[in-house]
């Protein structure tokens, strides 16, 4: 299964409610992509929709050039995993059993684990750091690490598309910086990730390409150069700011100033 994902010309409304129309973009394999826009422009539900939890009004999605609503839930499990925005969970679930779970698309219903789900659970509780927190319950921990969990959740169910939604809204400077280190690290050549996310800095410095999403509309992609640009973010986030190319830390620096004023 390699990491090919194909959104060709994708509209979604809820009920009465437009959210985008003529979204089309691609992913290859190796490459990590930041979506970025304003708030309620979109992002969770385009991940959402890329999940097949929410039917699209029009357009295809290919998963490794199979269209999605031709995959089953499990089908589409392994090719995609998902770390979602909100981490509250309620039941008493240690963080392992919460790993265990990127197990389930392999699993038969009466299953137990096999030597091989063992060691993908170890590696993506390695890989995340979060070997200290297993036997906790994960209602007890804090929103970052809960964050943490939920990626290792991801990682354990090795589907070589990654969807993140705001992976980095809890987490402290170092666990961002590590959160996205990681991402990288998996994505390496054979497979993808989509992250939405706030933070334009972040997003230019560990994404390969961005999106960015607004007015329902892709209104542009590219490499983070040509998307974080003065003039989108005036004409569609609404602010002035300085966008400077700073090789020293190998990224763009995007320094807000000031809000312009709405008409
Ligand atoms: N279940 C729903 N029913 C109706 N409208 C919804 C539903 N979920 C989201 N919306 C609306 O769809 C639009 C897009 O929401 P979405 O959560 O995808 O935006 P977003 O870009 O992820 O926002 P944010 O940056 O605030 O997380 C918003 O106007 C939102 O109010």
């Amino acid at each position: 299964m390699a990491a090919r994902l194909d959104v060709q010309d994708l509209a979604f409304t809820y009920r009465d409610q437009p959210v985008f129309e003529h979204v089309s973009f691609d992913l290859q394999p190796g490459e990590v992509v930041g979506l970025v826009g304003p708030n309620g422009s979109g992002k969770s539900t385009l991940l959402r929709l890329l999940l097949g939890v929410l039917p699209a009004n029009r357009g295809r999605i290919l998963l490794d050039g199979a269209p999605i609503c031709h995959l089953s839930r499990k089908a589409i499990a392994r090719h995609a995993a998902f770390v979602p925005q909100d981490t509250a969970i309620d039941a008493a679930f240690t963080a392992r059993d919460i790993v265990a779970m990127g197990r389930h698309p392999y699993l038969g219903r009466f299953q137990s684990e096999t030597p091989d789900d063992h060691a993908a659970i170890a590696w993506a509780l390695t890989a995340t750091s979060t070997q200290a927190l297993s036997t906790r319950l994960v209602r007890e921990l804090s929103g970052g690490e809960r964050q943490r969990v939920m990626l290792a959740r991801a990682l354990a169910q090795q589907a070589p598309l990654l969807l993140l939604d705001e992976p980095t809204a809890n987490l402290d400077i170092a666990h961002q910086l590590d959160m996205l280190s990681q991402v990288h690290a998996v994505v390496k050549d054979d497979r993808c990730a989509l992250i939405a996310m706030h933070d334009f800095n972040l997003a230019a410095r560990f994404c390969d390409r961005m999106l960015m999403l607004a007015n329902g509309r892709l209104v542009a992609q590219g490499k983070p150069e040509a998307v974080i640009t003065e003039e989108h973010l005036a004409t569609y986030f609404h602010i002035r700011a300085k966008v400077r190319w700073e090789p020293d830390v190998g990224g763009l620096v995007v320094l807000p100033c000031q809000p312009i004023a709405h008409d």
